[in-house]
């Protein structure tokens, strides 16, 4: 992830009446940041990013296709983009893997498609669910109720909701959903800009973990500068209303130290979640929390919904059947071959997939121990643990 380009975006943004007083860093973990350069008070401003540099892509009841075109657009312009500034910035392809860009190869790394009533993998555009959003947003926003006109049906089993996009990518590159579409992607490139599948993909994992909803308008937002901060699901920074749409105001929820790192929360993110719509593994947590599949509150059907941290409990029977519920996820886990070889020498994403199973097994194992324990008290019996 490149800092070299960042100087060209400041003076941009300055140039548009915008003002930062942060810089861009990498962090401890080698990911690229946002950084206090001076002491923030609590309500401070960090950012105040001018209308001129976002890129509005669309409403919120949109379908996903018309905010990839709107960034693939100004993408395919290259330097012709008013934006180009900003798009310079962003990650390039292989460093990012998200479920919109992920190698197919790497879908039966998943191992979450144990759920027999899981719905088939489709390609379908049109949704029967229209009750979900229909990708991730940043933070605590959430798409209106009037969401998912036109959108396929996500599914948060991870197998069959990546092939869902790959499949909803494809089509719209190959023009077979066309009718479906609110843009077409002659109509936003013209037709003598070669567009690979790959733009496409590219487009969609930039947008889908880049975008944020903002409050005070219906739209969905590309933001420089916002978007270089990383998640942290206890950070209060926050955004204000953009009510008058002239600026973006990022302030501070806390007070920030100069060299401070200025997070920001997607939202309560599970790992399994946060490696497919935004493709890196959150802080390790402790104690261990399920992976959403995991969680006895998963739903395969609509996208996902931060489920709850209350952890089980109950008479006797209830954890039993818990404890037979997680052997059988787990056993589906170590019991499902690993197909997929380690690409030589770096390998990122092969590796994040398996961290990322490793992590669910050690969640599933606390919370087996701590189930045995709650039942051996419960029942006087210690052969419970
Ligand atoms: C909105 S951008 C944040 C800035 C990004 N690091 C950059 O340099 O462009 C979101 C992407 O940053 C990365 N990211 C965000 N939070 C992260 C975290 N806590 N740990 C590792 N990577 C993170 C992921 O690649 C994610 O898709």
């Amino acid at each position: 992830q490149d800092t070299s380009l960042i100087d060209e975006l400041f003076s941009w943004i300055s140039k548009n009446g915008g003002v930062i007083n942060a810089e861009v860093r990498i962090n401890k973990d080698g990911v690229r940041g946002l950084f206090a350069t001076e002491r923030i008070p609590k309500l401070g401003l960090i950012a105040s990013i001018p209308a001129a540099c976002m890129i509005n892509v669309g409403s919120q009841s949109q379908s996903a296709s018309t905010h990839i075109m709107h960034v693939l657009r100004e993408y395919k312009l290259g330097n012709n983009s008013r934006f180009w500034p900003y798009i310079k910035t962003w990650p390039k392809y292989h460093e990012m893997a998200t479920e919109c860009n992920m190698d197919d190869k790497y879908v039966p790394m998943w191992k979450s498609d144990h759920f027999p009533e899981r719905p088939a993998p489709s390609i379908s555009l049109m949704s029967s669910d229209s009750s979900s959003p229909a990708i991730p947003l940043p933070a605590t926003h959430d798409h209106g109720s009037g969401a998912a006109a036109m959108l396929p049906p996500w599914t948060s089993c991870r197998e069959a909701n990546h092939q869902t996009w790959q499949g909803f990518l494809r089509r719209i590159w190959d023009g077979s959903a066309n009718r479906e579409l609110e843009y077409t992607i002659e109509e936003v490139v013209g037709k003598d800009v070669e567009v690979t599948l790959a733009d496409v993909k590219y487009a969609a994992a930039i947008t889908v973990s880049r975008y944020l909803a903002v409050h005070g308008r219906p739209r969905l937002m590309m933001a420089p500068i916002f978007d270089l901060a990383n998640h942290d699901n206890h950070c209060t920074t926050y955004l204000e209303s953009y009510v008058k749409s002239d600026y973006l105001h990022m302030k501070a929820g806390v007070d920030y130290e100069p060299g401070d790192e200025i997070c920001y929360s997607y939202g309560d993110l599970r790992d399994d979640y946060a490696v497919s719509a935004y493709g890196f593994l959150p802080a390790l947590e402790d104690p261990p929390r399920l992976a959403y599949v995991d969680h006895p509150g998963f739903e395969p059907r609509g996208a996902y919904r931060a489920p709850s941290d209350d952890r089980i409990a109950g008479p006797p029977e209830a954890l039993r059947a818990e404890v037979q519920r997680l052997a059988a996820i787990r056993a589906r886990i170590t019991g499902t071959p690993d197909i997929v070889p380690r690409a030589e020498g770096e390998d990122w994403v092969w590796d994040m997939m398996k961290q990322l199973e490793a992590r669910r097994i050690a969640a599933i194992d606390y919370e087996l121990a701590r189930i045995a324990e709650l039942l051996a008290e419960a029942t006087g019996d210690a052969r419970e643990l």
